[in-house]
């Protein structure tokens, strides 16, 4: 039966590309989901089977990551710009080009003032949460006696862009992971803390203030925090919160590790300085633990923080 090929279209969609820009010690970041859509001269690679004329996917891919390296990341639209001219222009079968760009935007984690006396100004400006993400939650639970009240967040992602490294940790014969003394730790936080007011006779705390400053506590503490292992930045998240809110009795944290790989450019003659990444969807690793309060017992349920 004959049929004609009508609009067509390809490319790689969703390159999570990841630009550092480091001035000292402030960190720059730009966070991007880039989708290449190529088309042109390419009836043949669709009717005969020839490839003359496709430039791979992954070649579309890789240009990303080079640009990003090379030209910087001023705006998405510039980056764009920049990438729909180069396929059109440099290959002759390529016609058009479609940039699609979601952009992630992160703002900086204020770190608290005691921190800001031993460290300079310069260190505290590689923390970051991104926009728009966290959703507030909480579960009041009462018997007609007593109250358990458990609170909390989930996806709010953070980023430490330097602070973090990886290493001295057990190697079988099936560890390919290379040791990382400088390494970018991003997570998507989901905490539950429980309020230790339990009786209506007590005085309630205020749960607005109480969300607020336990927030902001975990954040100070993930900023602040050089870590040695994710492990280690949830134990000071947790205790933070628990040494400054006397309400609180138990924090417990899920946090999936959400690795991002440093791109291999050097097929491309570039080196890449701890610039660009690639932001891992999955798999990730997932890191839980429970925070106690001396003489508290746990209550809050292992797989509430994974709702
Ligand atoms: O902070 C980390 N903790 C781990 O347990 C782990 N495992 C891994 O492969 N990378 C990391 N990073």
């Amino acid at each position: 039966m004959p049929t004609i090929l009508g609009q067509n279209q390809y490319g790689k969609a969703e390159n999570r590309v990841v630009k550092i820009t480091r001035d000292g010690g402030t960190h720059h970041i730009k966070d991007l989901n880039v989708s290449v859509a190529l088309s042109g001269d390419l009836d043949d690679v669709h009717l005969t089977g020839s490839n003359a004329h496709c430039l791979p996917t992954d070649t579309t891919k890789n240009t990303v990551y080079a640009f990003a390296k090379e030209y910087g990341i001023e705006s998405a639209e510039q980056f764009g710009i920049h990438l729909a001219r180069h396929f059109v222009t440099s290959q002759e079968p390529i016609h058009r080009a479609r940039i699609r760009i979601e952009e992630y935007s992160w703002e900086r984690i204020a770190t608290s003032d005691a921190n800001s006396k031993f460290i300079g100004a310069d260190d505290v400006n590689h923390s970051f949460a991104r926009k728009g993400q966290e959703t507030r939650v909480t579960q009041i639970t009462y018997d007609g006696e007593r109250w358990e009240v458990i609170s909390g967040l989930k996806d709010l992602v953070v980023m430490n862009s330097t602070n973090s490294e990886f290493w001295g940790y057990i190697k079988d014969k099936y560890t390919t992971l290379q040791e990382a003394y400088d390494r970018i730790l991003a997570t998507q936080v989901s905490g539950r803390w429980r309020f230790n007011w339990t009786d209506d006779e007590q005085r309630m705390p205020n749960w607005e203030k109480s969300y607020e400053q336990t927030r902001k506590h975990m954040l100070q503490a993930f900023a602040e925090t050089y870590s040695y292992s994710l492990q280690q930045t949830l134990y000071q998240m947790a205790t933070r919160i628990i040494s400054h809110r006397s309400e609180i009795d138990e924090v417990r944290f899920s946090l999936p590790n959400k690795h991002h790989f440093l791109v291999d450019l050097e097929p491309f003659g570039l080196k890449n300085d701890n610039e660009v990444y690639y932001a891992a969807d999955r798999p990730y690793g997932l890191i839980e633990a429970t925070v106690l309060r001396d003489g508290a017992t746990a209550q809050i349920p292992v797989d509430m923080t994974n709702l």
